[in-house]
């Protein structure tokens, strides 16, 4: 973020946006057809913010024939790659140059530190959708190695209309992964926001229709989960749902698809990843900085988040010490205040969630060594301060479920064996880190490991070249980012042609 801007110029800004809350559907703002709406409120003072349309079941029928029609229409559909792709990267201009407006109203919404919505998040939005429209004219089908006598192509075609059901944690850049590879490859969507953070992805849906993505083609609903996201699980039109969100309700997303129309179903899932430092790393402060990086990052609401430590017994007291010094210089505070790295959690019942799981830790005996608790109640906020456990043994609570919180758990191990057995001893496989200077330890050690994504000597999630997904409770039938993610939103059709 500019070094000059300040708390108050953002202030400034939000105080002449004019906030989007009405469902955008068949390219344009409509009131839910109920003409309900909720409150949504902001996480760093309880106040509430807007009044969003509530969307229900006949609102995700509207969005879903304006989705098929244009579908059918082939105004998108049947749109040459090379074309969609200008439509793409002229949507993804004007993101950027709206970056400054989605950064306040992302980080009212959720709690984010603006800095971080500014810098990171939205750049990275913006990196995904140019990145899967500048694959739309590189990627070929293919002819196989069938003989003389048959000509076989392979080809991708649009699967229809997508689903897309959107967390609350990054509300934009999980728009930006998942619209991105299914509109580029000519589908039509109906995409569901977190009810918490229903409003920047209002205005992206708006700058697509302004970057000349036809009406229909992109439709946002924003709605409570049980209405709104059932609907669009139930709905016999909608031919695949790409969800993020917790593995709950993950799995009701696989019965709503095996009690309607057999919708193909896209998960991805919680994580309680671990970070392994192992004896012979050399640099104990650049690995400090990562580790606290991984476990506090956006307030440690992040599936990826490094929530389990898993040090050499030989190095802990030292590696904790370090980290301590490093968490000392992240201010916590209003996420409005460009200077905070860390702002509110998402909403008073997550906030208590997180503090009974501190509760929890204290009781079962693991020690306290940072945080510990809530952080300026006067505010209104809901604010936790980063809080690091010691001696957690991997059967205990904070080590075994998601926290989804700034909270660590500190655990030895003596031998590269038990470092892998703990790693992979959690129904959770999307991600992992490893430290080691010794290229033999680390290519072993990653290979074990029953993740996603193992980043070593590193904590990353990778560029947009890699895929991004789970195993085990994690993730299911697919993977966000990458040239991979394309072909879960398309159908392969065999054209077998018998020649003379
Ligand atoms: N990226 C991730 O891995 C995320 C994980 N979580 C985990 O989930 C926990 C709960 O957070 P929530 O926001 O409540 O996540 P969630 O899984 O309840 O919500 C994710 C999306 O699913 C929708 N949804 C909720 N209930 C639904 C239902 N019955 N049918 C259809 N759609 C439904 C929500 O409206 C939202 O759009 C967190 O504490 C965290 O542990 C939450 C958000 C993101
Ligand atoms: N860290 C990006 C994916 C997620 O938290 O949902």
């Amino acid at each position: 973020m500019s070094e000059a801007i300040t708390q108050q110029q953002c202030q400034n800004m939000l105080a002449n946006l004019e906030l989007p809350t009405r469902a955008f559907i068949n390219g344009k703002y409509v009131d839910a057809l109920s003409g309900k709406t909720f409150t949504t409120l902001n996480p760093a003072t309880g106040k509430p913010l807007a009044q969003i349309a509530s969307c229900a079941a006949e609102d995700i029928d509207s969005a879903v024939q304006a989705g098929r029609s244009a579908f059918e229409a082939g105004v998108w559909s049947k749109m040459a790659p090379a074309d969609r792709k200008k439509v793409m990267c002229r949507w993804a201009d004007l993101i950027e140059d709206n970056l400054m407006e989605l950064a306040i109203i992302e980080s009212i919404e959720s709690g984010k530190p603006v800095g971080e919505c500014y810098a990171v998040d939205l750049p990275e939005t913006v990196n995904a959708i140019r990145f899967h429209a500048e694959a739309a004219d590189k990627l070929f089908d293919q002819v196989t190695p069938t003989g003389r006598d048959t000509l076989s192509l392979v080809t991708r075609e649009p699967a229809g209309v997508v689903g897309v059901v959107l967390p609350w944690n990054f509300p934009a850049l999980m728009a930006g992964w998942k619209l991105g590879p299914a509109l580029i490859t000519g589908n039509s969507v109906i995409a569901k926001p977190a009810k918490l953070t229903s409003m920047s992805t209002l205005f992206m849906a708006e700058l697509a229709h302004q970057a000349g993505l036809p009406a229909g083609v992109l439709n946002v609903v924003p709605g409570s989960g049980a209405s709104a996201g059932g609907a669009i699980g139930l709905h016999p039109d909608i031919d695949v749902v790409a969800f993020t969100g917790s593995t709950e309700v993950g799995r009701m997303f696989l019965e709503y698809s095996a009690r309607s129309n057999l919708k193909e179903v896209l998960l991805e899932c919680g994580g309680k990843n671990p970070q392994i430092v192992m004896p012979d790393i050399a640099d104990l402060d650049a690995v400090a900085e990562q580790i606290v990086a991984s476990a506090f990052w956006n307030m440690g609401e992040n599936c990826s988040a490094g929530s389990r430590l898993l040090v050499h017994s030989s190095i802990k007291e030292r590696l904790l010490e370090k980290m301590l010094q490093r968490l000392d210089q992240w201010k916590t505070g209003n996420p409005l205040d460009p200077e905070n790295q860390l702002g509110a959690l998402i909403d008073e019942g997550h906030m208590n969630k997180v503090l009974s799981y501190i509760d929890k830790a204290k009781q079962e005996g693991c020690r306290l060594v940072a945080g510990g608790g809530r952080l300026f109640p006067e505010s209104g906020g809901y604010f936790v301060a980063p809080t690091i456990f010691d001696n957690v043994t991997n059967d205990q609570t904070i080590a075994q479920e998601e926290i989804f919180g700034p909270v660590l758990a500190v655990i030895t191990f003596d031998t590269e064996d038990e470092a892998v057995q703990i790693a992979n001893d959690t129904c959770y496989g999307l991600a992992a880190s490893l430290y080691s200077n010794d290229l033999n330890v680390a290519h072993r050690v990653s290979a074990a490991i029953r993740a996603g994504t193992v980043s070593v000597n590193c904590f990353s999630e990778g560029d947009m070249t890699t895929p991004f997904g789970g195993y085990k409770l994690s993730g299911f039938g697919g993977r966000d980012k990458s040239v991979f993610a394309h072909d879960q939103y398309c159908q392969l059709k065999t054209t077998w042609i018998q020649l003379k």
